[in-house]
Order: structure tokens, then C-alpha cells, then sequence
């Protein structure tokens, strides 16, 4: 072979061009292969790949052309390739037009005994790496041997590049591949904590909530779900991202009262290495955890006001940048944030900014509490008895008819979390008894309700407007006449009727 500088040039493009367009080892090879047989012949092409660490050779792709015996098979030690060694050693290229003369070595006497008589072989450095070696055999030697190994010499360092890539690739992918499906199974894992079956109701209220998560989980505006502790909000947030489009990215949960304001900005933005002591390593926040998925700020209420600004610009302008890294990052999450604090008389008391809970609040979803919902009641016990056994391995316990009576009209300040602890009690100290009533009511002592706690002690007129509530449930809904709220109560019918608007009571509400 002997080719014009221009000629060379425009050949080591050509191959060039050819390799890079590569997708698979295979192909890659192939390619190689073709397009040097279209300038010279030869009667073996093979690379070899060098692991440093295993001290082996593999091949990169099955070889083309005749096969020696002695090198069959996918890897081999270093030492056994007599030439590959020499040249990865080395890096330098290795030209012997005739291999009669070193069949000192095994592997040069098996090309020997196959019909090769001459061969080239080429160090694959890249980035001062030597990842293998390109091997150039034949039965006769080519004319022009030193000019085309030269030619060779310089179409190796190209072809490292191109080797090293493919496997760059190929290692991502399979290294996607692999967290995918981890991610996939963490995601599954997860799924049991809002599994819609797990989630009990009944009540026309309820019915309506899981309406409305229907239709809000197709949009993707930011929910603000309020309602009592213990009603499922944190449940509810849950179920509405794994219907949305959202489901197969992460659902980020903060607690917002958890995060003291100096863990505020690198929990939740992340931070550069070294931003400040003790950063060690770079830190992803949640915001950027959550990117394509949902962040769910848990007791958004109880967010102290520099920390709700700093919230409220990053949802503004939809950017963030990590402590101590000035590059802006897109923020693609949507929100939906839960509080049981009624945030419209935190704005008043200055506790809460107002054009932060306008951003949180285009979408809103209220969670009644049980007592306004006792139809649910007797479901939730038999399917929460029945759920709660089988985890704490017992006997579930059966309600007589008075203990279902008692627990109907008891005012569950705890919500549902406090009777799913009841149910957890009773299973452990009555497994597989009749429940009556009077096990209920020891249970229900007001010393173990979070009533008697301070901050949850009831006002008078909290306490009136439940009592008002318990008369119309017993009423059946009624306010006047002979079995009427009022009757019950020992007040006349106007009386009752000014209390209960008083107190936003409707008959509908106490379940007329
Ligand atoms: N309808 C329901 N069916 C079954 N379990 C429920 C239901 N509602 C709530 N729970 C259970 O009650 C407990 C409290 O629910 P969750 O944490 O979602 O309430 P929350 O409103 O977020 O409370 P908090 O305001 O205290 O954070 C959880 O164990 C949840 O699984």
C-alpha cells in the first residue's frame, strides 16, 4: 500500500467517520474491518481489550479472518498474548514481517501453524491509557510494511478513542439499566403505603374528597390539603401523585417543622462540595429529588416566615441554585403541601404570607374529620381490625353492637391515626374477644384521649358546637318536634337554631 498525503488524510477520515457512527461493539468492528480491506488485504484483524487491574485480555469482537488455535476463546492472561503484551507494555507498535523467526513464542508459533507468516501490532492509548491492541496479520507480508504500519500507527489513536467510548456506553447503559430498575422497585415497594386498597371510606363526604382527586390529579397545579391531624392527608397526597402523570418519579416528602433554618437551604436546595464545614460531598436537595415527580411539604403551617420567603421564590421562578454553587437548576416538581392549621387566620395573625398561599392554594382539598363522617366508622373498624391482625399476627377482636355506639358518637380528636391505635390496642389486649361497651369506654378515659393534653384542650365553645353536633347525629338530623336536637338538648328550637349558625352547623354536616 502506498498512499499520497492527501490520500492518507482523506482515508483516516473516512474510517474516522465510520467509526464514530457506531453503535455496537460488533458494528464498530466491522466497520474497522471494511474499510481497511478497501485499501489493503490482510488474513486476521482482531482488537484486543487490556484490563489493568484483572492483568487480562479480551477480545473486543470476534475476530475476522483465520484463528490460530492457541488464541481461541473470549479472555486470556496478559502473559499468554506474547505480542499484545509486548506492545501494551511497551506502547509501541510492534512490526515482525516474519514470525518464523520468534516461534519461541507459543502464540507466534500457533499463527505459525494457522498460515500466518508476518504481523502488526498497535498500542489503543487514550488519555494516557492503554484500554488494548489492534492486531494486523498475514499469510504474506504487504508491500510497503513500515509506511502502512505508520498509516496504522496513527489510525490507532483514533480507534482508542472510539473503543473507549463504546465502552463509556455500554457501562452507562447497563449502569441505567440498573438503577432504573431499582428505581422501578423502590417505587413498587413504596406503593403500599398509598394503596388505594388500604384506604377505607363510605361517607358521602369522603366519596366527594376522592372525586376531587380524581379530576386534581390529572392537572398538575400545586394542592393544598387541609384538615385535622390524623384525617390522611399525608395519605391523600400520596394517592393524588401516584394517578398522576407524575407517578413513576419520586413523591418527596418534607417536613416542614423538622427542618431547622439552618438545615433549611441545603436540605432542600443541596449543596456544592466544600460550600461550608462539614459539607463533604455534594448534596442533592429534595427539590432537585423530585424533579418530573411531586414534593409534598408536610405542615406547611408550621413554616417559619424567612423560610416560607425563601419557598416562596423558588416557586415563583421555578429556579434554585445549590449553597455554594452559583448554577441556576430547574425546578420541575409539582406541589402539593398539607396543614391542619387554618392558614386564612395565619395570614391575619401575620404568621403566614399571603402571596405564599395563594401559590400553594390553586387547587384545594379539605379532609373532614371523622365526627362529621361516623358512617365511616363502623367500616373502619372491621377493615382496620382485619388489616392491623394480620401485621400484629393475633385474632381480630369483634364490636358488639353498644361498643359501635359508643365509638359512633365519641368526638375522635386524633382522627383516624387515634382510632387505628385504638383497633392496635384492642387487638393486643383483647385478640379475638367480643369488644363491649365498657372495655371501649376504659379505653376512651378522657386521661388517655389528647384531649386532656394542654394544647389540644377543647374551648367551651369548641365543646358546644360538638355537643350540638352529637344531638342532631342522635337526632337523626332533626332540630325540632318531639325526638328533635333541641328536645335533646333542653333548649327551645330557636335557641338551637342561633347556636348552630353560631358555630357553622349544618344538619347535613351532623348527617341528616
Ligand atoms: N380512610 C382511611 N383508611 C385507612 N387508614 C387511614 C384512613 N385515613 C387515615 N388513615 C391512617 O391514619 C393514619 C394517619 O393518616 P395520615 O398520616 O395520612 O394523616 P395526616 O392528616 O397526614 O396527619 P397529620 O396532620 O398528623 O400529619 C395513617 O396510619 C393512615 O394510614
Amino acid at each position: 500500500m502506498h498512499l499520497n498525503p492527501a490520500t492518507r488524510y482523506q482515508v483516516l477520515l473516512t474510517i474516522n467517520n465510520a467509526l464514530v457512527n457506531q453503535t455496537t461493539r460488533d458494528s464498530l468492528f466491522k466497520a474497522l474491518a471494511g474499510e481497511l480491506g478497501k485499501i489493503f488485504e490482510f488474513d486476521r484483524l482482531s482488537i484486543n481489550l487490556y484490563d489493568e487491574f484483572q492483568g487480562s485480555l479480551s477480545y473486543f469482537a470476534t475476530a475476522e479472518g483465520i484463528t490460530p488455535e492457541a488464541i481461541e476463546g473470549d479472555s486470556r492472561p496478559l502473559a499468554q498474548g506474547s505480542i499484545a503484551k509486548t506492545v501494551i507494555r511497551s506502547r509501541e507498535p510492534l512490526v515482525i514481517p516474519d514470525l518464523r523467526k520468534h516461534t519461541y513464542w507459543p502464540s507466534v508459533q500457533a499463527m505459525v501453524n494457522a498460515g500466518l507468516n508476518a504481523t502488526m501490532a498497535f498500542p489503543l492509548i487514550t488519555r494516557g491509557n492503554v484500554v488494548g491492541s489492534m492486531h494486523l496479520s498475514f499469510r504474506t507480508p504487504p508491500e510497503h510494511m513500515e509506511e502502512l504500519a505508520g498509516f496504522l500507527n496513527v489510525l490507532s489513536g483514533q480507534l482508542a478513542i472510539a473503543v473507549d467510548n463504546m465502552l463509556a456506553h455500554s457501562q452507562l447503559t447497563a449502569l441505567n439499566r440498573r438503577l432504573q430498575l431499582q428505581k422501578d422497585f423502590l417505587l413498587k415497594q413504596s406503593e403500599n403505603i398509598y394503596d388505594p386498597e388500604s384506604f377505607f371510606y363510605v361517607s358521602t363526604a369522603m366519596r366527594s374528597v376522592m372525586g376531587q382527586i380524581q379530576m386534581i390529579s390529572e392537572t398538575d397545579a400545586s394542592v393544598l390539603v387541609t384538615g385535622e391531624t390524623g384525617t390522611g392527608k399525608d395519605y391523600v397526597a400520596r394517592y393524588i401523585h401516584s394517578l398522576s402523570p407524575r407517578q413513576s418519579s419520586l413523591f418527596v416528602k418534607v417536613n416542614c417543622p423538622g427542618l431547622a433554618s439552618t438545615l433549611f437551604e441545603s436540605e432542600l436546595f443541596g449543596h456544592a462540595k466544600g460550600a461550608f464545614t462539614g459539607a463533604h460531598a455534594k448534596r442533592v436537595g429534595r427539590f432537585e429529588m423530585a424533579a418530573g415527580g411531586t414534593l409534598f411539604l408536610d405542615e406547611i403551617g408550621d413554616l417559619p416566615l424567612p423560610q416560607q420567603a425563601k419557598l416562596l421564590h423558588v416557586l415563583q421562578d421555578r429556579t434554585f441554585e445549590r449553597v455554594g454553587d452559583n448554577q441556576p437548576i430547574q425546578a420541575d416538581f409539582r406541589v402539593i403541601a398539607a396543614t391542619n392549621k387554618d392558614l386564612e387566620q395565619a395570614i391575619r395573625d401575620d404568621e403566614f404570607r399571603e402571596d405564599l398561599f395563594y401559590r400553594l392554594n390553586t387547587l384545594s382539598l379539605h379532609i373532614p374529620p371523622l365526627r362529621e363522617r361516623n358512617d365511616d366508622i363502623p367500616l373502619l373498624l372491621d377493615r382496620l381490625s382485619t388489616a392491623e391482625s394480620v401485621s400484629l399476627n393475633r385474632p381480630a377482636p369483634e364490636f358488639s353492637a353498644e361498643a359501635v355506639e359508643i365509638l359512633l358518637h365519641y368526638p375522635w380528636p386524633g382522627n383516624v391515626r387515634e382510632l387505628k391505635n385504638l383497633v392496635k390496642r384492642l387487638i393486643i389486649l383483647h385478640p379475638g374477644k367480643t369488644i363491649g361497651a365498657g372495655i371501649v369506654e376504659g379505653m376512651l378515659q378522657p386521661e388517655q384521649t389528647e384531649e386532656n393534653s394542654l394544647c389540644r384542650f377543647p374551648s367551651l365553645a369548641e365543646m358546644e358546637k360538638r355537643h350540638i353536633e352529637k344531638a342532631l347525629a342522635l337526632a337523626g338530623g332533626k332540630v325540632g318536634g318531639p325526638c328533635g336536637a333541641a328536645k335533646l338538648l333542653g333548649i327551645p328550637r330557636s335557641t338551637l337554631q342561633y347556636r348552630m349558625k353560631k358555630h357553622g352547623v349544618e344538619t347535613a354536616v351532623a348527617g341528616a
